[in-house]
């Protein structure tokens, strides 16, 4: 479903991702995660078709992103980081926006909206986005990708900024809707919500993969049957002497 082979990018000679190799089938939930500036959002940018790839290929939905961007972008649904929205309209007139330019102004999405506003306690669509927190943007962002029922649904940091009831309620929802196909590439600095929700999980560094597998994989790579993710994470990225150091110098 959501397929990469030997995808790169660089920003003026330097490599922000170099060379990942990703296959995530149907259904999965794939975690990817990395130290800042490791190359996260430069591979979910590049995976939904916002920003082209110095190498490589993609494939999403069986098909290729650079014949088929358009059709790709109309099945999935992107909830990036910073959610970037347009300040100068309202929450209703974004949903609508958004509704006209997918083709999906109907009674049907309405009444989804109706329901995702009561999940995530969405009361407030007659407020202008500049008036919105974060936490409000990001889940007037949530509403308008999951109106859409996408078949892949890409989130960077979807929990930051969410409070501890519509963070439950999503990753809830997230795994109701990979158990009925949907598949979900996530990206968290929080490791729990990795190691409780994610299938697989890859770990990126300085733009490179150097783990992907299950839990149990993970920790069979590290030789331990009993780590936490954080511990592997830590080993596997090499920061545990780093931590150390810095902890005793301050
Ligand atoms: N538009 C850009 N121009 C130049 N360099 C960029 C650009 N976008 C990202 N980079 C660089 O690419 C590298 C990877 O950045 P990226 O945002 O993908 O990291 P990340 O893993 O998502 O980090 P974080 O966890 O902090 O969000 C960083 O060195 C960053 O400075």
């Amino acid at each position: 479903m959501v397929k990469a082979v030997d995808l790169t990018k660089e920003f003026g000679g330097v490599r922000a991702v170099d060379g990942i190799n990703i296959d995530i089938p149907e259904g999965q939930i794939f975690g990817f995660l990395g130290p800042n500036g490791a190359g996260k959002t430069t591979t979910i940018r590049m995976l939904t078709g916002t920003l082209k790839p110095t190498r490589g290929k993609i494939e999403i939905l069986g098909m290729d992103m650079k014949k088929h961007e358009i059709d790709i972008k109309r099945r999935i649904g992107v909830v990036p980081d910073e959610p970037k929205i347009y300040t100068h309209l309202k929450g209703f007139e974004f949903l609508e926006f958004i509704m006209d330019i997918f083709e999906v102004n109907n009674s049907d999405t309405k009444k989804r909206i109706d329901e995702l506003c009561a999940a995530f306690s969405v009361d407030y669509l007659d407020k202008f986005v500049s008036d919105m927190s974060h936490g409000m943007k990001q889940k007037l962002m949530l509403v308008s990708v999951l109106m859409r029922k996408p078949e892949v649904i890409f989130l960077d940091e979807p929990t930051v900024g969410l409070d501890a009831r519509s963070a439950k309620i999503l990753k809830d929802l997230l795994k109701k809707y990979s158990t009925q196909g949907v598949t979900i590439f996530l990206t968290t600095h929080i490791l729990e919500i990795a190691e409780k929700m994610c299938d697989v999980i890859a770990i990126i560094d300085k733009g490179k993969i150097i783990a992907q597998g299950t839990m149990d994989e993970l920790r069979k790579l590290t030789g331990s049957d009993d780590k936490t993710l954080e511990e592997l994470f830590i080993e596997l990225t090499a920061q545990e002497e780093d931590i150390k150091s810095i902890v005793d110098t301050l």
